[in-house]
């Protein structure tokens, strides 16, 4: 995820030469992109001075390991943003004390291509600057929403974090479909990609309510409507209550309670 947000922020000019990445285990083409646009990589932690925001991006489980060296980087006015599943504010305010400015945020890898989402949850330090620059640094990689409710970080983990990859199993899902339906895999896969990539896309541009456009696609006791009878059930008039706005639901609240065993 760091990678993703690393790439949208050099896309986008916002890291610059005084940018450091630590990255133990980088890989040939993120050190390219690195090194091309100029930032650190790997210097030795000692000689780093205080920067003014650490973004916080490893594993959750490795995140004991690379404290101890984030504590002793951080200056008093360092910004401490993790992107960490599930890592709590009380967790990083043990680590480095409460009156760091600290934010827990959780972005996904939309960011990538500058069509991320990120949502945030401040601390009690965090001013109205480390705000603005935590907004900054986000809305250079898509869009940003503030929390002031951290108990609502697990389930926004869980609907826009881990989301990309439901709708990825979508694809491999629509392209299964399509192959049992006869289709050559080739075309089963182009066909389920556009689909998806196309019907976001007119979701994002025409704003209209994704019911709408499910509706704008049915003809009465057409095609769609035979499938979504066995997606949706008798539920067509009730999104919330089909088989599979079921199982999506089962699926959320699965992430969400791993994000809140993620917090250690
Ligand atoms: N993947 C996603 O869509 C999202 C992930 N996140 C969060 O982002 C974090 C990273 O997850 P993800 O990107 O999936 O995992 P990755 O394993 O892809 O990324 C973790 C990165 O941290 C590097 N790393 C390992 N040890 C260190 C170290 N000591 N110092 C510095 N860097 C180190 C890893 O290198 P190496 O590969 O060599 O071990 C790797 O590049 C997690 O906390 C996750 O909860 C948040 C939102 C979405
Ligand atoms: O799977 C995970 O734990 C991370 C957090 C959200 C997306 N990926």
């Amino acid at each position: 995820m760091g990678g993703a947000m690393l790439e949208g922020w050099i896309q986008n000019g916002v890291a610059g030469p005084a940018g450091v990445v630590i990255d133990p285990g980088v890989g040939d083409r993120m050190a390219g992109l690195v090194r091309e646009a100029g930032l650190l990589l790997n210097p030795e932690v000692g000689k780093v001075p205080a920067p003014r925001v650490i973004v916080l991006a490893v594993k959750p489980q490795m995140m004991d390991k690379v404290l101890a060296d984030a504590v002793r980087m951080a200056g008093p006015g360092t910004l401490i943003l993790s992107v960490a599943a599930g890592k709590t504010v009380a967790g990083f305010e043990a680590a480095f004390g409460a009156s760091q400015p600290i934010i827990r945020a959780m972005p996904n890898t939309p960011a990538a291509i500058g069509r991320g989402m990120t949502v945030c949850y401040p601390n009690a330090a965090v001013s109205g600057d480390d705000r603005a620059l935590a907004t900054m640094l986000l809305r250079a990689v898509g869009e940003v929403a503030w929390v002031e409710d951290e108990g609502l970080m697990d389930a926004v983990t869980a609907v826009s974090g881990s989301g990309p990859a439901y709708v990825f199993h979508l694809v491999e899902a629509m392209t299964r479909g399509g192959i049992d339906a006869g289709l050559p895999e080739e075309l089963a896969v182009k066909l389920a990609r556009a689909t998806v990539a196309g019907a976001g896309e007119l979701m994002r541009r025409s704003g209209e309510d994704a019911g709408e456009l499910r509706r704008n696609v049915t003809s009465p006791n057409g095609t769609t409507a035979a499938a979504l009878d066995v997606l949706m059930g008798d539920h067509q008039g009730d999104p919330d209550a089909g088989p599979m706005a079921k199982l999506l639901s089962e699926a959320i609240a699965a992430a969400t309670r791993r994000s809140r065993e993620l917090a250690g």
